[in-house]
């Protein structure tokens, strides 16, 4: 067993080639962040799914088996946190639950992040079959929930017109055992600005996203991850973990645009 105070994390999340997403989104900025970090690849795929060509293989449910094995052997499995991403089968999904018990026999204080990544803007981007089990099995598990408008929808049931039906849905998902809730970004806001909401059992805050006019791809990925560090380094102040979450990822996401920006410029002087 540990006995340094480092924050150790696993994390079961994609690994692609080429891009950020999954596990490439989180691992790094965790890491500077002062998280040890063990990561398992749910895919190693070349790109994210967006692409036209989605090639190569994902992790067998033996093939978890066995690394989590030799993690326990091996006597390296102690966490402070334990982060699941990105994976495309229901029955990896079922697996993780199975590792979440594991691992707080080691910690009976392990705090569980869930982001129970499934689609976007309407769609979903695994298959339907993984929705049932995060909504019976995962969430109810999880400290942290970090959901997208799309999907804390698709897990209650619920729609989201306006702020009222947020805090609905944010109840509905306390209702279900998770302690803090996070929406990390919903339409609720106007042309300019996307609204994010972190909730609870004490208090409830709403925090205004500037929009740039772009769409990201691995921003959810990077958002659990901070959030999950935030909240470790501010001790679980909710409001201060929200405005960090949030000031790190604008750092990161108008720099991309200025970049995406920058490289567009430059290629209409040629
Ligand atoms: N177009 C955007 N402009 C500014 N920030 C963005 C944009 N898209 C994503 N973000 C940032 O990324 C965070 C996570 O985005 P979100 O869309 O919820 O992730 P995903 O849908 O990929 O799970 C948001 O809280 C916001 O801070
Ligand atoms: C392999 C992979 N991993 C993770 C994600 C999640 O990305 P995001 O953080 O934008 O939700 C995607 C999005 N399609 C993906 O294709």
């Amino acid at each position: 067993m540990s006995t340094d105070s480092t924050p150790r994390v696993l994390s079961i999340q994609s690994h692609v080639v080429h891009g950020y997403v999954g596990n490439k989104s989180a691992v790094f900025p965790l890491q500077v962040l002062g998280f040890e970090v063990d990561a398992i690849n749910t895919v190693q795929f070349s790109t994210h799914t967006g692409y036209k060509h989605i090639k190569g293989t994902i992790l067998k449910n033996e093939e978890m088996a066995e690394l989590i094995e030799g993690l326990a052997l091996n006597e390296v499995d102690y966490y402070t946190h334990f982060l699941t991403g990105y994976s495309r089968s229901p029955d990896s999904l079922k697996q993780i639950a199975s590792i979440i018990t594991k691992l707080k026999q080691k910690n009976p204080n392990l705090i569980y992040v869930c982001d129970p990544v499934m689609g976007d803007n309407g769609k979903m981007y695994v298959p339907d079959e993984v929705l049932p089990v995060y909504r019976d099995i995962l969430v109810p598990l999880a400290d942290i929930l970090t959901p997208n408008q799309f999907e804390a929808e698709q897990i209650t049931g619920l729609t989201m017109n306006d702020l009222d039906g947020a805090l609905k849905i944010i109840d509905a998902l306390h209702n279900k055992g998770v302690k803090t809730v996070v929406l990390s970004s919903t339409d609720l806001g106007d042309e300019q600005n996307m609204i994010g909401i972190a909730s609870n059992k004490d208090s409830c805050y709403k925090i205004v996203i500037p929009k740039f006019g772009a769409t990201f791809t691995g921003t959810g990925d990077l958002f659990a991850a901070l959030f999950m560090a935030w909240s470790h380094k501010t001790n679980k102040n909710l409001k201060l973990t929200l405005e960090k979450t949030i000031a790190t990822l604008q750092y990161i996401v108008k720099d991309t645009f200025d970049k995406a920006r920058g490289l567009l410029f430059v290629w209409l002087l040629r």
